[in-house]
C-alpha cells in the first residue's frame, strides 16, 4: 500500500498569528517500508505523523494511501503515542481487545497470538498499573496490531522507557514487522534507533518543518549494533545532520 504525503503548508495559530510548522514535504512511502522520521525538536515531527494519521485534517496538502485520501482517523491506521493510553480498569486482554468481543473465539484467539508475540504470556489478566512501562506499551501495540492496519504510526513510543526495555522493545518490533509487514513509520529522538530500525531514514529540519534528506538503510535484518557496517551507517546518518547544521539538538 503505497502512501503518498504532498504537504504544501501547516500553519498553527500562536498569539493570534499563524506560524508555519510544515513546508513543502513530499514523501513516497512504499508497502512494507520501516520508515524512521528523524529531527530537532519542534520540527514538526508528530504534527506529520498527526496528519498521516488523519488525525489532523487542518493543513494543504493530501495524504494518499492505497487509492484512499486520507481524511480521518480509521482502524486501518493504527497510532502509538510515547505513553501508553491503556484502560486502567481493563486487564491485558481486554485493553487488546478493547470494543472488540473477546467472547468469539477467533478473536480470543488472535488475541492470544498476539500476546504471544509480544511477549505478555502470564499477564492476560494483569490490570495496567501491575505493569512496567514496556509492558504496558507492548499491550499498546498488540491493541493496535489486533486492527491489522495498513500502517502503524509510532510517535517515539520507547522514549519514556530506559535504554535496556527500549531496544527490547525494538527487537520485539523488528520481529512485528518482518512477520507482518506491516508497513511502520516511527517518530523518534535518537540517531541510532531511527538506523537499527530504519529501511529509510527520513532526516528533517525546522523553522519550518522541511524534509532535509531521505537516506536509504540498506542493511539487512537482524542488524547488529557493534557491527562495523552500522557504525558506518550510523555515521553516515549523522553527518547528513552536521550538514543541516542542526546536530546539537538531537540525541547521538
Ligand atoms: N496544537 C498545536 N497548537 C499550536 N502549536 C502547535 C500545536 N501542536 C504543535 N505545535 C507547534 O508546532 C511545532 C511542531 O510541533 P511537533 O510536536 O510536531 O514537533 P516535534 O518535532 O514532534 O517535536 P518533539 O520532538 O519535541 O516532540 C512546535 O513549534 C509546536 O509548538
Amino acid at each position: 500500500m503505497e502512501i503518498k504525503v504532498e504537504i504544501k503548508e501547516k500553519a498553527f495559530m500562536k498569539d493570534q498569528k499563524s506560524v508555519q510548522v510544515l513546508d513543502d514535504i513530499h514523501l513516497t512511502f512504499n508497502s512494507g517500508d520501516f520508515i524512521t522520521v528523524i529531527g530537532p525538536s519542534g520540527c514538526g515531527k508528530s504534527t506529520l505523523l498527526k496528519i498521516i494519521a488523519g488525525l489532523d485534517v487542518d493543513y494543504e496538502g493530501s495524504v494518499v494511501i492505497g487509492s484512499n485520501e486520507v481524511k480521518k482517523p480509521s482502524i486501518d491506521k493504527g497510532f502509538i503515542f510515547q505513553e501508553h493510553r491503556l484502560f486502567p480498569w481493563l486487564t491485558v486482554e481486554q485493553n487488546i481487545a478493547a470494543n472488540l468481543p473477546l467472547k468469539k473465539p477467533e478473536l480470543r484467539e488472535q488475541v492470544n497470538q498476539l500476546i504471544n508475540i509480544v511477549r505478555l504470556n502470564g499477564f492476560e489478566k494483569a490490570y495496567p498499573k501491575e505493569l512496567s512501562g514496556g509492558m504496558s506499551q507492548r499491550v499498546a501495540i498488540a491493541r493496535a496490531l489486533l486492527r491489522e492496519p495498513k500502517v502503524l504510526l509510532l510517535d517515539e513510543p520507547f522514549g519514556a522507557l530506559d535504554a535496556f526495555t527500549r531496544q527490547h522493545l525494538q527487537d520485539v518490533l523488528i520481529d512485528i514487522w518482518l512477520e507482518t509487514k506491516t508497513t511502520m513509520i516511527l517518530v523518534t529522538h535518537d540517531v541510532d534507533e531511527s538506523v537499527y530500525l530504519g529501511t529509510k531514514v527520513v532526516v528533517m529540519k525546522s523553522k519550518p518543518g522541511k524534509v532535509g534528506h531521505v537516506i536509504p538503510i540498506e542493511l539487512p535484518f537482524p542488524r547488529q549494533r557493534t557491527d562495523q557496517t552500522f557504525q558506518e551507517v550510523r555515521n553516515h546518518v549523522l553527518k547528513h545532520f552536521e550538514q543541516l547544521d542542526q546536530y546539537s539538538a538531537v540525541e547521538g
